[in-house]
């Protein structure tokens, strides 16, 4: 990681400054070269000096690809996303048995609900609003004015008042039930009353109070919200699948409910890797901080997951042994030891204990040693990558459509923007940077390297750029960061 690291005290303004192309192509096929395998790299080199015998650029002959490890980036996805739905695992005999892997929905308090889904539409229990409602401070009316006005006001929260008679006004508060036999609501501003006391309608002046000598007629009907203008009880209000916003609790609560049928969010257990971690403090003697233990589970409850523990777990195989296997979480995402050095234990734990590998690698950079397991009925493990954007990438590629499945939430709708500026690409694998939105064009940002958060930690999405990468205003799909929709108050809570 030499060369991004290098990088890491520029000014991040210059994400933004206009760098000359060369200086900034030169800088990429750094942090690519850095990223590549040495086949891949040469491969890369070699496409550059069109050196390579029998080959068109993008159509390689198979013969001539490097060596592949892992499933394209979309699919990778799409097996995330199944194994969230519906899937199969082996039984006690090791045959196959149907399961589900979503859990069944729950009654849940409103004040617990937020950033759940509905497992049953919301149907109203009650007409809205459930009486004739006053829209407007002022009197309720009966019949054509002048009216008398009856002493007793009426307020919101009241019970219901004798009916008026014909002629009569009462004093009534926006949001009261209107007393029987009111044909109109005279707002306070268009009403003045007379030396004898009685009321009259008048214009409003420009500034709104009522303008003696000039009468108004008041509409039958007038400022009264009558029951069930909104809805009628029973009347389908929303549909299951719906995600719980506050508006959606607002609604719930006016519709008269206590508790929602909502799919209970995933249950998440974090297990971050690495005897060279800190929690706290400096960076000292080859120990630096953790950065993945903080980020990812405010990151996975956005994703909507209820993270139930974040564990160090040592570099030790029996640690993380025993630390996978006692745990009853639906996801278990284990960060760093991915890879094949001399403490990388995740794999032989898989294997270990029998797990399925669903994905194992997958072509996207960073993140390609990123991994996806069954590790028993009802139990995924997601294995990220130790690099800190590797492992927000393999965030987003296998925890984000495992969870939105489990959680039962509606996939977000693909969008594409252009980038402002040409992206390089990686040679055969997807690549995902940091970009900045600005209006209606994407800005690609610099400290992209899998080793650093300066870019995403800026970013308002991640570009999914393609193998051999974009020219300048090339449109890409984006995937949105969760704050970046605003979403914070729903998806952290
Ligand atoms: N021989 C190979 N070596 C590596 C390969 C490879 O294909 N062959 N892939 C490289 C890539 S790409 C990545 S990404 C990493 C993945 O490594 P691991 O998942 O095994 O993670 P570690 O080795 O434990 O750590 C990598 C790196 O990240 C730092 N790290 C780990 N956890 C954290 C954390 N919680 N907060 C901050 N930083 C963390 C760790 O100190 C290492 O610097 O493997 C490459 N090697
Ligand atoms: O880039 Mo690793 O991508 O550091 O997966």
């Amino acid at each position: 990681m030499t060369a991004p690291d290098a990088r890491a005290d520029e000014d991040t303004e210059s994400a933004e400054s206009a760098e000359s192309a060369e200086s900034t192509r030169k800088t990429e096929d750094a942090e690519d070269a850095d990223d590549l395998d040495v086949e891949e790299a040469l491969a890369l080199v070699n496409e550059a000096s069109g050196r390579t015998p029998g080959r068109t650029p993008g159509h390689a002959p198979s013969a001539h690809r490097p060596r592949r490890h892992g499933v394209p980036w979309t699919d990778a996805r799409a097996i995330a996303e199944r194994a969230g739905r519906n899937g199969t695992a082996r039984n006690g005999t090791g045959s196959r048995a149907a399961h589900r892997a979503r859990a069944a929905p729950v009654s849940v308090p409103l004040d617990a609900a937020l950033g759940l889904t509905l497992a049953a539409p919301l149907t109203a229990l009650t007409d809205l609003p459930s009486f004739d409602t006053s829209a407007m401070d002022g009197w309720a009316v009966s019949g054509p004015g002048p009216w008398t006005v009856r002493e007793e006001g009426v307020l919101a929260g009241h019970a219901a008042h004798t009916p008026l008679t014909d002629g009569e006004a009462a004093r009534i508060a926006t949001g009261a039930r209107v007393p029987p036999e009111t044909t109109a609501v005279l707002r306070s501003e268009h009403g003045r009353t007379d030396a004898k006391g009685r009321l009259h309608a008048a214009a409003p002046r420009s500034g709104g109070t009522a303008q003696a000598g000039h009468a108004a007629t008041v509409a039958h009907g007038q400022d009264i919200r009558p029951r069930g203008q909104e809805c009628r009880s029973g009347d389908q209000l929303l549909s299951a699948g719906t995600l719980v916003t506050p508006a959606v609790l607002g609604l719930a609560a006016a519709a008269g409910y206590d508790t929602l049928s909502a799919f209970p969010r995933p249950r998440v257990e974090v297990l971050v890797l690495g005897d060279e971690l800190l929690t706290a403090g400096l960076p000292h003697d080859g120990l630096i901080r953790d950065a993945l233990g903080p980020m990812l589970p405010p990151w996975l409850r956005a994703l909507g997951a209820e993270v139930t523990a974040v564990r160090r777990v040592r570099d030790d195989a029996h640690t993380l042994h025993k630390a996978i296997t006692k745990s009853d979480a639906d996801l278990v995402v284990t960060t760093g030891g991915t890879a094949a050095g001399p403490v990388d234990h995740v794999h032989p734990t898989l294997s270990r204990i029998g797990a399925e590998l669903l994905v194992d690698g997958v072509e996207v950079r960073p993140g390609h040693p990123m991994l996806l397991a069954r590790t028993k009925e009802n139990q995924h493990l997601v294995g990220l990558p130790g690099n800190p954007l590797a492992a927000v990438s393999g965030l987003l590629t296998l925890a984000e459509p495992l969870l939105r499945t489990l959680a039962a939430r509606p996939a977000p709708e693909p969008y594409t923007m252009p980038l402002r500026d040409a992206v390089h690409g990686h040679p055969h694998d997807t690549r995902l940077i940091p970009v900045a939105l600005r209006g209606d064009i994407a800005l690609p940002l610099h400290y992209n390297g899998p080793a650093m958060l300066r870019g995403i930690a800026a970013a308002d999405a991640l570009a999914v750029v393609p193998p051999g990468g974009t020219r300048p205003r090339q449109e890409a799909e984006l995937l949105d960061l969760p704050w970046a929709s605003g979403g914070i108050g729903v998806c952290f809570t």
